[in-house]
């Protein structure tokens, strides 16, 4: 298990991690989420080591983490960490830049693990390819593989698919995490990216200006955020003052997604269209209902200037308010 106990740390007199407290299990994905600023790579390099925090502790089950200050190579053999500037060696190859992560004491095994690390991070074709033509994306993937290569017990990743294309992303995605789980490797990603966040980790740790404001299973600070900075890293959301649907209310406001919100002819809350993006499956619509804002889903284009009648059920609106 990793614990990471009441750690704060400072760039000189910058506060930048306030009391963070983490725990991970053998084999758990965490999530850490949060705005750009606001902390997920520097929790990352105290984790590795590379950075010494002002206050607090770290554990590897019953190990005690000590940091730079007293490691003269940073990190823990059982432990990698994958950089947003993954540095390869540009001269030679991509299955050079594996294999020099791998013991060359039986070279057909070696061998045999670069084959399988290739086809993991679907860079086979790129085998003998020098690293110094690969794009960032091709980059990005050999440095995954060397990070696994020695099957470590606990994995950091900063942002690990931010230069992959979405065609190759999906599946990598699901190749690396399953591969996690099926090897009971701890995972901590840093991510902006809500598949990452939500459809992969047990838990996701919500961060800002260095400190955790909620964590908990993703499906449950998706259902209930605490407010509108935790629903907000989930994509786009709407705060609507609850007077629109309870005339008794005192300022209070109510989040809602986008895909929350549907048309009812019966409903008594008529909204203006105002313009509308396509978005593959569906329309994002934007209405203005009594002068508020509002996102909401749709099958089909509705046109700028169309009133539709909207709707959002009772128990929704109870459950978040
Ligand atoms: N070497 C440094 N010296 C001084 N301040 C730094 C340094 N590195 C980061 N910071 C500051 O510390 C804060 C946290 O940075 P950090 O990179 O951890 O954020 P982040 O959440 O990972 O951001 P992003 O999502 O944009 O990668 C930021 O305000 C940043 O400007």
């Amino acid at each position: 298990m990793l614990a990471v106990k009441n750690i704060s740390f400072a760039y000189e007199n910058k506060k930048v991690l306030k009391r963070i407290k983490l725990f991970a299990d053998q084999g758990e994905n965490i999530a850490i989420v949060g705005e750009s600023g606001c902390g997920k790579s520097t929790l990352l390099k105290i984790i590795y080591g590379l950075l010494a925090p002002e206050n607090g502790e770290i554990y590897w089950n019953d190990q005690r983490l000590l940091g730079p200050d007293y490691n003269l190579v940073p990190g823990e053999s059982f432990m990698k960490y994958v950089a947003q500037d993954f540095d390869l060696m540009p001269s030679i190859t991509v299955e050079e830049n594996i294999g020099k992560f791998l013991s060359n004491f039986y070279p057909g095994k070696k061998k045999k693990r670069t084959r399988e690390l290739l086809q993991l991070v679907e860079m086979t074709a790129f085998a003998k390819t020098k690293a110094r033509l690969l794009s960032g994306g091709q980059m990005q993937r050999v440095a995954l593989a060397q990070a696994i290569a020695k099957e470590p017990e606990i994995i950091l990743l900063d942002e690990p698919f931010s230069n992959i294309d979405n065609f190759r992303k999906n599946n990598l995605r699901r190749n690396l995490f399953n591969y996690f789980k099926q090897n009971n490797i701890t995972c901590i990603v840093a991510t902006h990216d809500n598949a990452d966040s939500l459809s992969f980790a047990d838990k996701t740790l919500i961060l800002k200006e260095g400190k955790i404001v909620d964590q908990g299973s993703p499906e449950t600070l998706y259902e209930n955020p605490k407010n509108y900075y935790v629903a907000s890293l989930f994509g786009e959301v709407n705060e609507l003052p609850l007077s629109l649907f309870d005339s008794n209310s005192n300022g209070e406001t109510i989040l809602v997604y986008p895909h929350e919100i549907g048309i009812d002819k019966k409903s008594r809350l008529k909204a203006t269209i105002e313009s509308s993006f396509f978005k593959g499956s569906s329309y994002m619509m934007k209405a203005t209902l009594d002068e508020v804002t509002l996102y909401f889903e749709h099958q089909h284009k509705i046109e700028n200037g169309e009133k539709v009648c909207l709707s959002i059920s009772e128990d929704l609106i109870e459950k978040r308010s």
